[in-house]
């Protein structure tokens, strides 16, 4: 997969004067250019386009201005004008004003897409993309955007963020509507919501699925975390709402939204109640009472935790117009999400499953139904490390987690510039003083996994955590393949189990 398209078929010509429409107090200089495409890096400039003078944390885009213009810049948004030979667009902040610049730049195409936003800390890939298959279910051509890929009906490109910079985001909402896409779901970060990158978009629904402590090392404090996403429930950003109210935050941003609100999940108060919850290694099964009625929806992703992103895929597709049939066939039908709950069955009689769950109450949720969908006498092993460069705070709650698990393998998520050491040391900081179990430490992940999966027996269950889809992991500064799926086949291959079907067993060293 390719990084999302950077240009378009024919382009359209926007002229500044446009531009300058858009955003209150904008103010010209030089002629009245028009311009086929825009970006905020001046690497990707080309031809006729617009540059965003971005000032980030680390640099000034106004610094790269020069280089955008050798690179066929027509003209310039800026904060303050500069001495180049090239008109520029002066506004108080281009945080601000390059979101509702880029969608008039490609002439405001998600206003004629039906647009679904999901935020919250967990929940949002899986939600998203149970929504595209109900979707895709009632003929409509979709879209995704989300931390795993772009999608366009089957075209697929990898995302470099889970929810793009303005400029890019407008540019695949206009290849949406080349590419006749009539719906999408997208996942929307409070990296976003905080830096503005979907301002000028209003979601025909948005959709929050739960919060727990991350990014603090971002945004500071819980609150301003909370802060950030709730920005997605006022009428700047969305018609209407579906809140899950299974946590304190969801309770209180139902109580704060002013656009129509229907509040969902287990929770008693909820509007749309999730009343039963089946889960096993076939799925998830759910009955929502709701508008609808008592609505059974399922979903082939294992683990309970899914039941709310079930709930929210099938409201969501209903506020969009989809009928209650297709959504329900839609998301039942949504094949494998990468890296969430995806099983690894080369028909070992244990079950390998390789998950993203990267805060502790979502480890602790996937520890818990490992331990549903043992087998008899079965045991729950779980391969798990905390990323390098963020959220240290979370390591000793995720190793106090992990130890609910029989036996716990600490080893590397995706240390970065961090000594792998120090992490795990800072996770087996929360496991000191609980009941003994087995902690095992290996620091090289690949062999975390085999080592796991040479231990599992009949029944067990082998959970590997924290990458999910990921293909490459960053360590000591490099960049280095490795993908959780393909290590647990080798290491179940390694072990003599040769494939999916019942009837191969362990291949045996001599023929029979
Ligand atoms: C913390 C954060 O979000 N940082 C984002 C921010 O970076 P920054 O402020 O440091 O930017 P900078 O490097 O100082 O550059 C300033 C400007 O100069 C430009 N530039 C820079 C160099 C050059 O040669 N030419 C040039 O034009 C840059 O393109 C940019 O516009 O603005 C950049 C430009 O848009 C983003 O790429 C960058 O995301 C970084 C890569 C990132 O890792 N972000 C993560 C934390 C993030 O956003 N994650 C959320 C999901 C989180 C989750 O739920 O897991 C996401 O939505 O992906
Ligand atoms: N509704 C939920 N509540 C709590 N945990 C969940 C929920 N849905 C999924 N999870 C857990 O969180 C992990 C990440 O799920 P998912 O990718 O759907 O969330 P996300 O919000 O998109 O996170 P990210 O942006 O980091 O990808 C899953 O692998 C699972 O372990």
């Amino acid at each position: 997969m390719a990084r999302p398209p950077a240009r378009l078929g024919s382009p359209r010509h926007v002229r500044l004067s446009e531009l300058a429409a858009v955003w209150t107090g904008a103010e010209r200089s030089g002629a009245d250019v028009a311009v086929v495409d825009c970006t905020h890096d001046s690497r990707q400039v080309r031809p006729g386009w617009l540059f965003c003078a971005l000032p980030g944390a680390h640099y000034d885009g106004h610094d790269f201005a020069d280089a955008a213009v050798r690179a066929g810049a027509r003209a310039l948004l800026v904060q303050r004008f500069l001495d180049l030979d090239v008109p520029q667009l002066r506004v108080p902040s281009v945080r601000w004003a390059m979101g509702p610049v880029a969608a008039a730049v490609h002439g405001r195409p998600a206003e004629r897409l039906s647009l679904a936003g999901v935020t919250g800390t967990n929940g949002k890939t899986t939600t998203s993309y149970l929504l595209q298959a109900a979707f895709e279910a009632y003929g409509w051509r979709a879209g995704l955007l989300g931390t795993v890929e772009t999608r366009i009906g089957r075209q697929r490109w990898t995302s470099p963020l889970t929810t793009l910079e303005a400029p890019d985001l407008q540019r695949v909402f206009a290849r949406m509507r080349k590419d006749g896409v009539r719906a999408a779901a997208m996942e929307v970060s409070s990296h976003a919501l905080d830096q503005h990158r979907v301002g000028g978009i209003v979601y025909d629904v948005a959709v929050f699925t739960n919060l727990a402590a991350e990014h603090l090392d971002y945004h500071g404090t819980i609150e301003q975390y909370y802060y950030s996403k709730s920005r997605l429930f006022t009428p700047e950003h969305c018609r209407q709402a579906l809140v899950c109210v299974d946590d304190e935050w969801g309770v209180r941003l139902a109580s704060h939204t002013t656009v129509p609100t229907v509040t969902f999940g287990r929770s008693p108060r909820a509007q749309a109640r999730i009343t039963r919850v089946v889960s096993d290694r076939r799925g998830v099964r759910i009955v929502l009472d709701c508008a609808d009625g008592a609505v059974e929806l399922s979903t082939r992703t294992v683990g309970a935790i899914n039941a709310t992103n079930l709930a929210a895929a099938y409201l969501a597709a209903r506020a969009l117009g989809v009928p209650p049939e297709a959504a329900a066939h839609g998301i039942g039908h949504c094949p494998a999400i990468p890296g969430r709950s995806e099983v690894v069955d080369l028909g070992q009689p244990f079950l390998v499953i390789v998950d993203y769950a990267h805060t502790p109450g979502a480890l602790s949720a996937q520890i818990g139904t490992a331990h549903e969908l043992t087998g008899p006498g079965g045991r729950v092993l779980v391969v798990v490390g905390c990323r390098g460069g963020r959220d240290r705070y979370k390591r000793p709650d995720a190793g106090r987690a992990a130890v609910d698990a029989d036996i716990a393998v600490f080893t590397s998520d995706s240390p970065g510039r961090e000594d792998p050491r120090a992490i795990v040391s800072a996770m087996l900081t929360g496991a000191l003083g609980l009941p003994e179990r087995t902690v095992v430490v290996e620091l090289d992940r690949a062999a975390a996994i085999h080592r796991a999966i040479a231990m599992a027996g009949p029944g067990d269950v082998v959970l590997i955590v924290g990458r999910g889809h990921e293909t490459t992991q960053h360590l000591a500064g490099h960049d280095i393949p490795l993908d959780d799926r393909k290590e647990a086949r080798a290491a179940l291959m390694a072990h003599g189990w040769a494939g999916s079907h019942p009837r191969l067993r362990r291949q045996s060293s001599v023929p029979r």
